[in-house]
């Protein structure tokens, strides 16, 4: 089976109404792959998700960049996974390393979000990776795979899930992996995922790539047999983003 090119454009905490317009207008417009060959998904604050949903072209999907643990109820401040699907949105990120780190989100709580997501129905985009300083100890590989250890002692299916190994030191810093060292880490992750999980789960798991993606960049780190598109943060809020849908490009539309 061949893996469908992935793409995520988590805008963070960014955003005005007039902003959140002129990215919708620019990405409607934009010429990208069709659907057959790219899966595409635009992740904005919680606050401007209607509003995104409302106007923003057919064949994009909507996620959400969090969710609640479990049921929703007496968590002030939280949107629980019900609600996500309530309102149609099909996709939320979960485990992304600013939650981790600022909010100290743990491997653990993560796991029993993404749980708790998959069992409402949502698909989930998994975010994974390493510090500078456990990249520099040589532990890359192994905090990666703690981390998805974590949620498959949880998680059965993998079907609806799909992994970002997005490095810490490459997000948001401008120092993008090499082409090689994003390959060398997601070609070990999906050989850990067909020791532990399985070999078809393997074969089938899309495993893109976050941190400092560029249309510069691109179409070098997609080619990696192993990357199977990207997570794109600060580059997702501009023009480029069109470029970077289409580093694999080979058959453009307009809108569905
Ligand atoms: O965190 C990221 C996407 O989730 C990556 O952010 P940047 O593309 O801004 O480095």
């Amino acid at each position: 089976m061949t893996r469908k090119f992935f793409i995520g454009g988590n805008w963070k905490c960014n955003g005005t109404v007039d902003e959140v317009k002129k990215i919708v207008c620019m990405l409607n417009g934009g010429e990208v792959p069709c659907p057959n060959h790219i899966e595409t998904i635009i992740s904005p604050p919680f606050i401007f998700i209607p509003m995104v949903k409302s106007c923003l072209r057919t064949d994009f999907q909507v996620a959400a960049q969090n969710c609640w643990t479990k049921k929703g109820g007496a968590f002030t401040g939280e949107i629980s996974a019900e609600m996500l699907k309530n309102l149609g949105v099909p996709w939320v990120i979960l485990g992304h390393s600013e939650r981790r780190t600022l909010m100290h989100e743990t491997d653990q709580v993560v796991a029993e979000k993404v749980d708790y997501a998959l069992s409402q129905g949502l698909k989930v985009c998994l975010c994974v990776g390493e510090s500078l300083k456990e990249r520099e100890c040589n532990e890359t590989a192994q905090v990666v795979s703690r981390q998805v250890q974590a949620v498959a002692a949880r998680v059965g299916c993998w079907a609806n899930v799909v992994i970002a190994y997005e490095p810490i030191w490459a997000i948001g810093t401008g120092k993008v992996a090499s082409p090689e060292q994003a390959q060398e880490v997601h070609y070990n992750l999906r050989k850990w995922i067909d020791c532990h999980i399985s070999c078809q789960v393997a074969q089938d798991i899309r495993i893109i790539y976050g941190g400092s993606v560029t249309a510069a960049n691109c179409k070098q780190i997609g080619g990696q047999p192993d990357v199977d598109g990207f997570l794109v943060g600060g580059a997702s809020l501009k023009e480029e983003f069109i470029e970077i849908l289409n580093a694999r490009n080979t058959h453009t539309h307009k809108t569905c």
